[in-house]
């Protein structure tokens, strides 16, 4: 279906952004040091009416992982440029309605990274200790000196699903403590150290003293680690989930805690997830004192929150105010030089046979020159940035919106 094209212009000072989830101030501040004030934050996730009229006039929308922004979602955005996931994961975008509408999505693909491996390091060793069932007792009053089912981590097995920028950089930790790291990835990867790929999960399951996950949520990835999976882990070995709450069945996650086939597990991300601070948490979970339960925070330091912000900002004001598209996750990717003394404009269509024709042919007819051309295009979309003599500019906008395959244009102030 092809909608009716949007000119989505306007000056920076009336672009409108709207962050949600208690994204870091850094992103405002580099916002605002842009050009950009109209800036509105939200301490938490938003859903259903309210999200949709918060949005409804929104230029930029920044997320975390919390807020889904369905396809009926960006639709209703209508004067979205484009969406800053603040946070690694993209899952939470429908990425190819974004694409369709010629809203490009970005995120930050490593800054939190170093954050989550450093608690998985800390988890094994408290998982490998016992050290959560201990602490729990002690809060009760009780006292458990005992050197039962706790051990060094030391010479002891990590499995490691999912080898990306969080997996390889917990091998290479946990190996200081002197762990044998073996992995599997759907991808072939360069083992760091001496980490060992495993031919299949089941081999990894079945090796390893704690199991950690680090994959996206994926449709490949949903209820990876159900009960065949919980049962191919070794008796007395632990599982720990800072992925996304898609990947672990987490009933069947119970049922092996409750035989004590795993002897613990720690668990950052849940397939249900309160929407802010002030909501109530509800998991099958919390009944086990063996089980480490953190509010998904696995990403969440000053250090990867401050970075998170900044970087995240960046690329939405490269985008607005230069029109470069490099990093999106979901869009066709261009490196653009800036448009000193010219005016730039920006010209999203759907990709098929003759757009380009059109889109010179309509300039050339209105006696245009056309100073640089820039385009990229994907299956589906095709991008072409345009740059004209200023004089020029608002004629060439108006025919660039008039191209019948238009889903988006224009012009950067
Ligand atoms: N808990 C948190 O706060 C937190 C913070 C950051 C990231 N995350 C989650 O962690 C995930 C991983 O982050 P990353 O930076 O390492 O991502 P990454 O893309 O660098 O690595 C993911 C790896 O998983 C692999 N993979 C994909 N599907 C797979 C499958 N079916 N089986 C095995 N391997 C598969 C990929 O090939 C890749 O190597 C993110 O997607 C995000 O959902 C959570
Ligand atoms: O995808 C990510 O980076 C993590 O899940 C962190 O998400 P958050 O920003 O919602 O904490």
């Amino acid at each position: 279906m092809i909608q009716k094209s949007i000119d989505s212009s306007a000056a920076k000072s009336e672009l409108q952004a709207v962050l949600f989830e208690g994204i870091h101030p850094s992103a405002v501040e580099a916002l605002e040091q842009a050009g950009y004030t109209r800036i509105v934050t939200h301490a938490k996730s938003l859903s259903g009416d309210e999200l949709l009229a918060a949005i409804a006039d929104a230029h930029f929308v920044g997320v975390r992982s919390r807020t889904q922004l369905t396809a009926e979602v960006l639709q209703h955005a209508r004067q979205l440029v484009a969406v800053g996931c603040f946070c690694i994961g993209t899952n939470q975008v429908d990425l190819k309605e974004a694409m369709r509408l010629g809203v490009p999505v970005f995120n930050a693909p490593f800054s939190n990274t170093r954050s989550v491996a450093e608690l998985v390091l800390a988890q094994i060793i408290m998982l490998m200790r016992g050290i959560p069932e201990k602490n729990a007792v002690l809060h009760r009053g009780g006292w458990v000196k005992s050197a039962a089912d706790s051990f060094e981590v030391r010479g002891k097995t990590l499995g490691i699903i999912g080898y990306g920028h969080i997996g390889t950089q917990i091998g290479v930790l946990a190996e200081q403590l002197g762990m044998r790291v073996i992995f599997t990835d759907i991808e072939a990867k360069l083992p760091l150290g001496n980490a060992q790929p495993m031919s299949s999960l089941e081999a990894l399951l079945s090796a390893a003293d704690v199991v950690t996950l680090h994959v996206p949520e994926t449709p490949q990835t949903a209820l990876m680690i159900g009960a065949a999976q919980l049962a191919a882990m070794k008796p007395g070995s632990h599982l720990i989930n800072a992925s996304r709450g898609s990947v672990v069945d987490i009933e069947a996650l119970t049922v092996a805690l409750e035989s004590r086939h795993l002897h613990g597990a720690a668990i950052d991300v849940f397939p249900i997830e309160p929407q802010g601070n002030d909501s109530v948490f509800v998991s099958p979970l919390t009944r086990f004192d063996n089980v480490i339960l953190t509010p998904h925070i696995g990403g969440s330091t000053l250090e990867a929150q401050i970075n998170i912000g900044t970087e995240v900002a960046a690329k939405l004001i490269r985008y607005s105010s230069n029109g470069s598209t490099t990093s999106a996750v979901n869009f066709p990717e261009v490196a653009l030089p800036a448009h000193t003394g010219r005016s730039r404009l920006l010209h999203i269509h759907h990709n098929v046979p003759g757009v380009m024709a059109h889109v010179n042919e309509r300039l050339s007819e209105a006696g245009i020159n056309i100073a640089a051309q820039y385009l990229s295009t994907n299956e589906e979309v095709g991008y072409v940035v345009i740059d004209v003599d200023s004089a020029a500019s608002q004629v060439a906008l108006d025919e660039l919106c008039a191209v019948p395959e238009t889903i988006r244009c224009r012009i950067l102030y």
